[in-house]
This record gives structure tokens, C-alpha cells and sequence, in this order.
């Protein structure tokens, strides 16, 4: 199994990235992991205490699930994959049966944060677009999809998420092996990693 770790700040593009990658693959071949999934379960509090959490810290995710759940898609198990709410701030309950494939994508602002998890990984890439195209990105996408508006964003970007990203996201750019600039979408760099994946199916 070929594991690829796909890092960047929120809004760089990760997700899209990804969807790109597997356009044009045969369908079935490339399996993902979103660390999304992987926030902690949080049913022990409130909506008004959830709304507080630090989601841009690396306490904030169940590392432990994500990497037991990779080593079993390695040993040739399928795994439940939560499902995650942004909306509820937690998991719904519902989970997706995620089979081991040839090639599996991790995906997530934190996981190349996460020495164990890093240290699975056989390609590390880094997704890089500038802070305020994030921004901008961010914003429209989360008051369209994650039923947030202005000044939810804003404030939970200088409260934490800047912080964070500066702390544990934007250093980890030195462990990367491929970084893709993505202010523009970057067909060139999306063929490359295709072209590796390609090789190992
Ligand atoms: N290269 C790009 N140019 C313009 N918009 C982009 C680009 N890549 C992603 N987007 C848009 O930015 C938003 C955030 O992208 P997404 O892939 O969800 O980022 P991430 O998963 O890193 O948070 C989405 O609405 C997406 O359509
Ligand atoms: N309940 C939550 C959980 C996470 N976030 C934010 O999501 C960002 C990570 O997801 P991306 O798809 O953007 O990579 C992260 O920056 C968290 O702040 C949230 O808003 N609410």
C-alpha cells in the first residue's frame, strides 16, 4: 500500500486537490482518509461549549483512532470511518465502511503535525496557497456549506485559527516532500502525484 499525506492550512485546497487527483483514476483503486472525520466526539457537551473548542489545535483530533485505523487498512482491514458534522460541531453517529485500497490519501490541515502519523506516510505533500486567498476561500465556503456567517469566520480566525496555523500547520511545510502551489489551480502538480499513483497501480 502506497500511503500519500496531504497537509496545508484551511481553504489551501486539500479537498479539492484530492478530488482532482482522483479524476481520471479507475474508480476504486485510491481509498481516503479525512482527518476531519477524526474529531474528537464531543456529544459530552453542550452546543454552546462545543462552539468553543479549539478545532485548529492538534488536541482537538483523535490521532489515535486516525492512526490505528490507517495500520488496520494496512493489515488488509476495513475500517468504520466517523462521519463529522461542521454544522453540530461533532460526529453524527453515522460512520463509512472504508475498504484498504492500493493507494490510500490522508488528508487534513494537522497531519503532518502528528509524528506517528507522519512517520506512515511514504509521500508527504503540502499544500501551499496565500493567507488571505485561504481567507477569502474560507469564508464563502463556510458560510455557504458549513452554516456559519461573517463573524463566526472571523472571529474564530484571530482567535485560533491564524494562531494555530502559524504554530503547527506552516512548519510542517519542512517535512514535505512535494509542495504544490495552489493560489491557481495547478494541473501540472495534480499530474505529477497522478503519475506516482498511477505507477503503483
Ligand atoms: N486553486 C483554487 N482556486 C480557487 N478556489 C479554490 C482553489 N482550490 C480550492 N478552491 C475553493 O476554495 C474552497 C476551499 O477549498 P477546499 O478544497 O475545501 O480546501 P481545504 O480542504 O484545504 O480546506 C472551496 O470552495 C474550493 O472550491
Ligand atoms: N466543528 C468544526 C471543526 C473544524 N472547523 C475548522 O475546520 C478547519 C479544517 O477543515 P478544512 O476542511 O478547512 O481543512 C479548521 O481550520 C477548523 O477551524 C470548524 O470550523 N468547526
Amino acid at each position: 500500500m502506497l500511503i500519500i499525506g496531504i497537509a496545508g492550512g484551511t481553504g489551501c485546497g486539500k479537498t479539492t486537490v484530492v478530488n482532482q487527483i482522483l479524476n481520471e483514476l479507475p474508480e476504486g483503486e485510491v481509498g481516503i482518509l479525512s482527518q476531519d472525520s477524526y474529531y474528537k466526539d464531543t456529544s459530552h457537551l453542550s452546543f454552546a461549549e462545543r462552539v468553543k473548542i479549539n478545532f485548529d489545535h492538534p488536541r482537538s483530533i483523535d490521532f489515535e483512532l486516525l492512526t490505528t485505523h490507517l495500520q488496520e487498512l494496512k493489515n488488509g482491514k476495513a475500517i468504520h470511518q466517523p462521519v463529522y458534522s461542521f454544522v453540530k460541531h461533532n460526529r453524527t453517529g453515522d460512520t463509512i465502511l472504508t475498504h484498504p485500497r492500493k493507494v490510500m490519501i490522508v488528508e487534513g490541515i494537522l497531519v503532518l503535525s502528528n509524528p506517528e502519523l507522519r512517520d506512515m506516510f511514504d509521500i508527504k505533500v503540502f499544500v501551499h496557497a496565500d493567507t488571505d486567498e485561504r481567507l477569502i476561500r474560507r469564508l464563502k465556503r463556510d458560510i455557504s456549506e458549513r452554516g456559519r456567517d461573517l463573524e463566526e469566520v472571523l472571529n474564530r480566525y484571530q482567535t485560533t485559527l491564524k494562531p494555530m496555523h502559524n504554530q503547527f500547520i506552516e512548519p510542517m511545510k519542512e517535512f514535505a516532500d512535494i509542495i504544490i502551489p495552489n493560489n491557481k489551480y495547478n494541473t501540472v502538480a495534480i499530474d505529477i502525484v497522478r503519475t506516482i499513483i498511477t505507477q503503483k497501480l
